[in-house]
């Protein structure tokens, strides 16, 4: 077997999980037999803002360990010119892949995991971070709960098309805020600015969106041209099927209004009826 060595630990490769252009995901276990995911970046051919924005998200995965059990655990990482190691917690299953394999989920389930994902997201926003592309596959779930893995800081290498990277949805637009569409205020070329932190509750929102109804508000629409315009035109609505759990209806329907400025607030979400009782 494979093995890797970081601040002098070896650890045996058991699987590679998942990989990008030059990043891959290995389950791993340690001399005592302990599980870890190792997260390999090759920065050979990575440009210094790439270096920068990996530097970066390791210290700010590093600093919030501290704040939350909903952000991954980071226990060691190794830095070099040519690549980086991230020794990392290791889950059972990335959100997306449960919500993939399991359309229906129990209102216990959907409830739980809503608030570990809230905690996470509040986390790194009172840190001053905004995620700004959160879907399901950035969510893992690690003996029952939801835990972020990453925080949308380090530049997602372009994968190459023939990697597994479809199982973490890079480029999906399905829960992209309407105002990064209309985002006026970026120059052409330049990265889409972070505008707010209310993005991120449209992202949650429609994570939620498919945790109720089994799809994504705009999931019907499969030309993504259509799909941004439907995004954010105010004239098309989404649709709300009744639900018995009149609290859950009312977060949806909060998070998913277009105009960031009237969309409920992430420290509203945590104050919410919804998840002031257990269904
Ligand atoms: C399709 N198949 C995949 C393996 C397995 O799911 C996962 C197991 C562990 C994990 C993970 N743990 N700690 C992790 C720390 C960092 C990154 C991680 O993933 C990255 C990327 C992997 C591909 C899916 C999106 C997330 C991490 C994540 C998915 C079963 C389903």
């Amino acid at each position: 077997n494979e093995t890797i060595t970081i601040k002098g630990k070896q650890f045996i490769i058991l699987k590679m999980i998942g990989r990008g252009g030059s990043s891959k995901v290995y389950q791993v276990l340690d001399h005592k037999n302990q599980l870890f995911a190792v997260k390999y970046v090759n920065l050979e051919e990575a440009d210094a803002q790439t270096v920068e924005s990996y530097k970066n998200e390791i210290q700010h995965l590093n600093h919030l360990q501290l704040y939350s059990d909903q952000i991954i655990k980071l226990y060691d990482y190794e830095i070099t010119n040519s690549y980086i190691y991230m020794l990392m917690e290791c889950g059972n299953l990335d959100l997306n892949t449960w919500l993939r394999n399991r359309k229906t989920v129990t209102p216990l389930d959907r409830k739980f995991y809503w608030r570990n994902m809230l905690e996470a997201v509040h986390t790194i926003h009172s840190h001053g971070i905004i995620h700004s592309d959160l879907k399901p596959a950035n969510f893992v779930l690690v003996n029952g709960s939801v835990k972020l893995i990453d925080f949308g800081i380090a530049n997602t290498i372009q994968p190459d098309v023939t990697s597994i990277m479809k199982d973490s949805q890079v480029g999906t637009l399905s829960y992209m805020p309407p105002e990064a569409i209309k985002d006026t205020s970026s120059q052409p070329g330049q990265s889409r600015s972070k505008i707010c932190t209310k993005g991120d509750v449209w992202s949650l929102g429609c994570i939620l969106y498919c945790m109720t109804y089994g799809k994504t508000p705009f999931q019907s629409i499969t030309n993504q041209i259509a799909k941004l315009h439907a995004i954010i035109d105010t004239s098309h609505p989404i649709e709300f099927p009744d639900i018995s759990e009149k609290d859950l209806l009312d977060v949806l329907k909060s998070c998913l209004v277009r105009n960031p400025r009237e969309r409920i607030s992430l420290k509203e979400l945590l104050d919410h009826p919804y998840l002031q009782h257990s269904p």
